[in-house]
């Protein structure tokens, strides 16, 4: 059963006080199995972003469903997503939204500590998790000490830490340079892997696409294309090079 079902999602906005209306989302459809690693693609303006929204409980959808799974979370209060946020998902953003007051390890501890999870317990787990990651050496800096890339991978374990069965990431790469982007598109293929975490990112980028298992195209607020990888990396990026120029073509 896929981890995460989406139906016939649409999602109007009231533009500004002109009365006008965008639809940002339109009947969309979309299934996730648990493990995958699938990435939203689609010119600015097709709906990823509210998709994310809507997934993570941020924002209401106008009509349509978002199933978890297998339980149908669209109408559920405030604080019942307050506490689903807390322990099945994880997000990253362009903007790494560490807690500068914090210091790398305190940062990753953050969620065990909002799952109550004891301190003793949360501390072995955080230096375990930061050792595999690579980031034991960086685990006493505050995030204005380190790279941008260092900062977007302690944003990547912070959003992992607690096992999440859904990770959300909204242009993860969007302010890093190449190398900083492979690091992190290399953190997120090895704990998609390792942990069986699901992820949903949103990019532009059809580098950090073809990391994906499957990359979904929109276009005004629907799927207009899939494709699946199954050959190599560098295949699948040529395949969406390509995929990217006919939906390019399609939108002029
Ligand atoms: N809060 C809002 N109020 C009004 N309109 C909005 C709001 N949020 C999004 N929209 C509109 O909904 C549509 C979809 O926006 P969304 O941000 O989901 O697209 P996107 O594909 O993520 O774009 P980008 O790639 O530029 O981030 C756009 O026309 C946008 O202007």
């Amino acid at each position: 059963m896929s981890l995460l079902q989406v139906r016939k999602l649409t999602k109007f906005y009231a533009a500004g006080t002109s009365g006008l209306v965008v639809k940002a989302l339109d009947r969309l459809d979309l299934d996730v199995p648990q493990g995958e690693f699938v990435c939203i693609m689609g010119p600015s303006g097709s709906g990823k972003s509210t998709l994310l929204n809507i997934v993570a409980g941020l924002e209401r959808p106008t009509s349509g469903q978002v199933v978890w799974d297998g339980r149908d979370v669209t109408r559920l209060s405030a604080k019942e997503w307050a506490a689903l946020r807390r322990r099945d998902l994880g997000f990253v953003f362009q903007t790494f939204n560490l807690l500068d007051a914090l210091t790398v390890e305190e940062n990753v501890a953050l969620p065990l500590m909002l799952n109550r999870v004891d301190v003793a317990s949360a501390a072995e787990r955080v230096r375990v998790f930061l050792s595999e990651l690579n980031l034991l050496e960086i685990a006493d800096r505050y995030p204005h000490e380190l790279s941008g890339g260092q900062q977007q991978r302690v944003a990547v374990a912070r959003a992992m830490v607690h096992r999440p069965k859904l990770v959300l990431a909204d242009e993860p790469t969007g302010s890093l340079d190449s190398a900083s982007s492979q690091s992190v598109l290399e953190l997120f293929m090895e704990l998609n892997a390792v942990q069986t975490t699901t992820i949903l990112m949103a990019t532009h980028d059809p580098f950090a696409a073809s990391y994906a298992h499957r990359v979904v195209f929109m276009k005004d607020g629907k799927v207009y294309n899939q494709l699946d990888r199954a050959g190599s990396r560098r295949s699948f990026f040529h395949e969406i090079l390509h995929a990217l120029s006919v939906l390019e073509e399609a939108v002029l």
